[in-house]
């Protein structure tokens, strides 16, 4: 990324978000801008940036009152979404899409006003339904282009926003019998290219949901072209940044595909560590237009309120026997247990996976528990995909899985969340702790225990400061 900025660039960043809104906005208690927004007037008259930041201001001022009037999901987004997706059955009965979230609440506006924007809201919070109902305002199903794309760092997030997508999409009544329906494509790692290409090639989809490497395939190629693209959404933002595999196709697309002018772009996550640099690197390489928006919502708490962090301390080799007593005593009618992956030299080694061992250890003492179903990097991509259906099938599951599962999935039926190992880093925290507590209007506490030794207390201790949490020692 871009190194320091100047005296000079500084004070040009001061000027392009312009979010004063937030600032005041008593809509959503926890709303706020991060960005700047009291020095925006001072530097305005001094910049030749002046006019798009008017013309934002005036897109915002429409936004604010199209978000006070609306209080359910169908007001917020009418003129800009086609009713027949807002009425959707399976959208409003099934799934019970009725009452926008705090970030759908606040986002949609901004993003129906047409500006780039940062999705920055906590895990859980409904970030995945606020960018495809902007897809969804925006793509034509009559043309036969790539009009909307979204960039997801697993195979298994993927599937599940174009599952999403595809309900959004659907035909639901005869009356629609005459319209083609929004076409929606999963590129994905693991995927038959082969049956894409040709799809591709006949009638090129309106919407893609596609894993970077699959992406950069179909581009190379030509097969896969983003000329028409509007919409370019980055989930898991500051995942894919992180990744040293991803990163430098990341930034070949964000620079190459399409002019940014053209281009609404979208960044998601329930983290965005250092955002404020991160923004001002998008706008300085241009990946988003300067007066990209920063929907930040509870700033001052990263991780929802219904979750109730605990943590016992053991010995190292009690872990399996403590981990038994949680389950015993809690008794969760559905969990994910996260548990480190395996380190290459105990790879070459030729010891049994800490997965393996674990599930055996439960299997042999723990009769009557929920099914035990495990998720992992080693495992092939039909695996994988087996152990989502199995778990989703279940009534109530153990899911013993690494940090593969820590991202984007969504299994709302999760109640207990254990650290069978703590994760490297605090925002590996946030999300691991992010696996449950996902119904949004819920109230029902969910629990996220880690198995610690004493020398690790420190190390959670330092996740708690980061994440302002606090977290209760549990004696067995
Ligand atoms: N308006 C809504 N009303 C009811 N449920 C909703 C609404 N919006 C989203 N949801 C549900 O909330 C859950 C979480 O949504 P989603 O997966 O989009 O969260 P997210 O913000 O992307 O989380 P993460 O950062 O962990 O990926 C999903 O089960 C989704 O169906």
């Amino acid at each position: 990324m871009a190194s320091s900025p100047t005296p000079q660039l500084r004070s040009l960043r001061w000027s392009v978000t312009v979010k004063p809104r937030y600032a005041f906005s008593t809509h959503s208690k926890c709303a706020t801008t991060s960005l700047f927004f009291n020095r925006t007037d001072r530097v305005l008259s001094s910049l030749s940036l002046a006019a798009p930041i008017t013309s934002a201001r005036t897109a915002e001022n429409g936004a604010e009152n199209t978000r006070k009037a609306a209080s359910t999901l169908r007001e917020l987004c009418e003129g800009h979404v086609p009713d027949h997706v807002l009425r959707r059955r399976k959208m409003v009965e099934e799934v019970g899409y009725i009452v926008p979230t705090d970030v759908q609440k606040e986002a949609l506006p901004v993003l129906f006003s047409g500006l780039d924007c940062v999705l920055h809201a906590q895990t859980g919070s409904g970030k995945t339904l606020a960018y495809l109902l902007l897809i969804f305002s925006v793509v034509n199903a009559q043309r036969s282009a790539v009009q909307a794309l979204i960039v997801v760092p697993t195979r298994e997030l993927g599937m599940q926003v174009t599952k999403v997508a595809r309900m959004l999409a659907a035909k639901s009544s005869e009356l629609e019998s005459d319209q083609k329906s929004c076409t929606v494509m999963a590129l994905l790692d693991g995927g038959t290219l082969r049956r894409h290409k040709s799809w591709l090639k006949v009638e090129p989809p309106a919407i893609v949901i596609a894993t970077l490497g699959s992406l950069c395939q179909m581009l190379d190629k030509q097969i896969l072209k983003l000329d028409a693209m509007s919409v370019l959404v980055i989930d898991e933002v500051d995942f894919l940044f992180n990744s040293s595999k991803e990163v430098s196709s990341l930034k070949r697309l964000l620079t190459t595909y399409s002019s940014i002018k053209n281009r609404q772009t979208i960044f998601a996550s329930a983290s965005i560590p250092q955002h404020r640099r991160f923004i001002y690197d998008c706008i300085q390489q241009k990946w988003t237009k300067a007066n990209v928006s920063h929907v930040h919502i509870n700033a001052v708490e990263p991780m929802p309120s219904c979750l109730y962090h605990r943590f016992v301390i053991c010995g190292k080799r009690e872990r399996h026997s403590t981990l038994l007593h949680l389950l015993q005593s809690d008794a969760p009618q559905s969990a994910i247990i996260f548990i480190g992956e395996q380190s290459e030299k105990s790879k070459k080694a030729g010891n049994v996976p800490p997965t393996t061992l674990l599930i055996e250890f439960l299997k042999a003492s723990n009769g009557g528990c929920p099914e035990i179903v495990v998720l992992e990097e080693d495992m092939n991509f039909n695996q994988r995909a087996a152990s989502l259906t199995d778990v989703k099938r279940a009534g109530g599951y153990l899911l013993v899985a690494t940090d593969i599962a820590a991202r984007g999935v969504d299994l709302p039926e999760t109640t207990h969340i254990y650290n069978f190992d703590l994760p490297k880093d605090a925002v590996n925290y946030l999300h691991r702790a992010g696996r449950t507590g996902r119904k949004p209007f819920s109230d029902s506490k969910c629990f996220v225990t880690s198995i610690i030794t004493s020398e690790e207390r420190f190390v959670l201790q330092r996740f708690e400061n980061e994440l302002l949490f606090s977290c209760e020692e549990l004696f067995l």
